[in-house]
């Protein structure tokens, strides 16, 4: 039996009335890449913020690596090898994008602001690290030539490249992706699923993913997990999901079928 890296157990989450995420349990594998997925309103986000401790849950537990993610702050979460992209666009619009990166990994390094802001000693040591893991990253996503350019002056696809790479910058050993080719040309949205199948299979990164674009999840995935108002009704590899009668349901709705 594979370790899991992730494994989430009973999460639920509430919203006065409504149950949001009923009861949700997965397992990731190191360097498993699992989908999530369901119709719109299904509880995927939420999941998602329940995971990465922007909402409390109000039953469940998340293990992380063996350690209990629900007493770590969001903020924690990096340093513990989790990183997250979010559906839409976080990055620092006017910063190029070698800047963008340096963002991120600022969050892990660990010499303090005083230092940082007098480039003193420890902090010397690790901003040239720093510098070196960005140039491994953006020869890793193949954007080189577009290292210096501001974002705002970027196309989408390219954008969202950056942001992949700026999470990869804390060096996860889980990403989590929202929606990441969502608004993405055929190429460009070929581009990323390239690039998260070499991420697992050169750097053996675990990566958990809502993803509408369902050629996406059934050409990468190893594993997807359906949602439906909340409730979990299935779970496999792609071809036993997109074969089951309760998602074919819960895409099509029952008169479809
Ligand atoms: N902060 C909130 N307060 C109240 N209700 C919320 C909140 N966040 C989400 N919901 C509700 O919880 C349900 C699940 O929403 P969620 O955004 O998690 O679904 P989703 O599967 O990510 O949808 P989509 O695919 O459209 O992004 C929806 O009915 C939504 O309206």
């Amino acid at each position: 039996m594979t370790a899991s890296l992730l494994r989430v157990a009973g999460l639920t989450k509430r919203f006065g009335g409504l149950v949001a995420v009923d009861q949700a349990s997965f397992d990731v594998a190191p360097g498993e890449i699992v989908s999530v997925i369901g119709p719109n309103g299904a509880g995927k986000t939420t999941l998602f913020n329940l995971i990465c401790r922007l909402y409390s849950a109000d039953a469940g537990s998340v293990d992380f690596d063996g350690k209990n993610l629900l007493a770590y702050r969001a903020d924690q979460l990096a340093g513990i090898g989790i990183s997250r992209t979010f559906q839409n666009l976080a990055l620092f619009e006017h910063g190029t994008v070698v800047e963008n990166m340096l963002v991120g990994m600022h969050s892990r390094l660990k010499s303090g602001v005083l230092a940082g802001a007098f480039y003193w000693g420890p902090c010397q040591n690790e901003e040239i690290e720093a510098r070196k893991e960005v140039e491994r990253i953006i020869e890793f996503l193949e954007i080189e030539e577009i290292r210096s350019q501001p974002v705002s002056m970027l196309s989408y696809g390219l954008r969202k490249r950056v942001e992949l790479g700026r999470a990869l910058g804390t060096q996860p050993r889980l990403l989590m992706l929202d929606e990441m080719v969502s608004g993405m040309n055929q190429e460009e949205t070929e581009d990323i699923a390239r690039f998260i199948l070499d991420l697992r299979d050169e750097f053996g990164i675990a990566v958990l993913m809502i993803e509408h674009d369902m050629n996406v999840v059934m050409d990468i995935s190893d594993k997807v997990y359906v949602l439906n108002f909340g409730v979990p009704i299935a779970s496999g590899t792609p071809a036993e999901v997109s074969s089951n009668p309760a998602v074919i349901d819960a895409y099509l709705g029952k008169s479809a079928a």
